[in-house]
């Protein structure tokens, strides 16, 4: 069994970007390609740079209420998801209340051969179990690709994350918590089923991260 990771880049122009993905390829099952870290005006380039890859990529446009980067406004955000999804890369990232909220994306994506992974974070803390279940089978109604990404404070946060997969019915889940307490599941939760862990090339992108060398000599000790 191969435990795959996901190297997050987040590069703040085309070039870099392509240069960048070069090495995360070389070292990684997958790369995620943060594009809300480019100039909007920066994306059409940077994916005509990096078509080739995009079967083993994951693009997310992460807006700033959700944590990310975006600086232009929702429409053009939403305008952009859409130009990405013509790529049809390995997976697009939209967060789950950005497609509740626009029926009209949600149906053009499915118009296009795009396979979406529905994303969900909590930046403060972890809810409880049963919120926690809700919120995916709320998710899944959108893909059976699901993330939900939370913030744990304690050990019993991040183990409420991981006893989702039992939970995951026919869900391809990725589930884990962020934060020094959350690191353990990032390991722990491709043990459980997680299609992939989300890494760094060497500075993390999100709190807890470890780096893919990391993730490689612990996944390693059992093959
Ligand atoms: O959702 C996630 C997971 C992540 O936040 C992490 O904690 O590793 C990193 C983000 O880039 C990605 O979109």
């Amino acid at each position: 069994m191969k435990y795959k990771t996901c190297v997050s880049i987040a590069e703040t122009t085309p070039t870099k970007t392509k240069k960048t993905l070069k090495i995360a390829l070389s070292k990684s099952d997958f790369v995620e390609v943060r594009l809300d870290f480019l100039k909007i005006s920066q994306i059409p380039e940077a994916l005509e740079l990096i078509k080739k890859n995009l079967n083993r990529i994951v693009c997310t446009l992460r807006p700033k209420t959700e944590g990310g980067k975006f600086s232009g406004n929702e429409k053009e955000r939403i305008a952009i998801l859409k130009l990405i999804a013509e790529y049809n890369p390995y997976l697009l990232d939209v967060e789950f209340n950005t497609l509740k909220k626009n029926s009209d994306l949600v149906k053009y994506l499915k118009t296009t051969k795009t396979k979406l992974l529905v994303s969900w974070h909590d930046f403060k803390k972890t809810p409880n179990s049963s919120e926690l279940k809700k919120k995916i089978n709320q998710m899944g109604k959108f893909s059976s690709n699901v993330k939900i990404v939370s913030t744990a404070k304690s050990t019993d946060d991040s183990t409420r994350m991981l006893e989702l997969y039992s939970k995951r019915g026919k869900n391809n889940l990725i589930a884990f918590a962020m934060g020094d307490y959350g690191r353990i599941s990032r390991i722990l939760c491709l043990y459980l089923g997680s299609p992939y862990t989300y890494v760094s090339l060497g500075k993390a992108i999100a709190p807890g991260q470890f780096s893919v060398d990391e993730v490689k000599k612990i996944t390693n000790l059992k093959k």
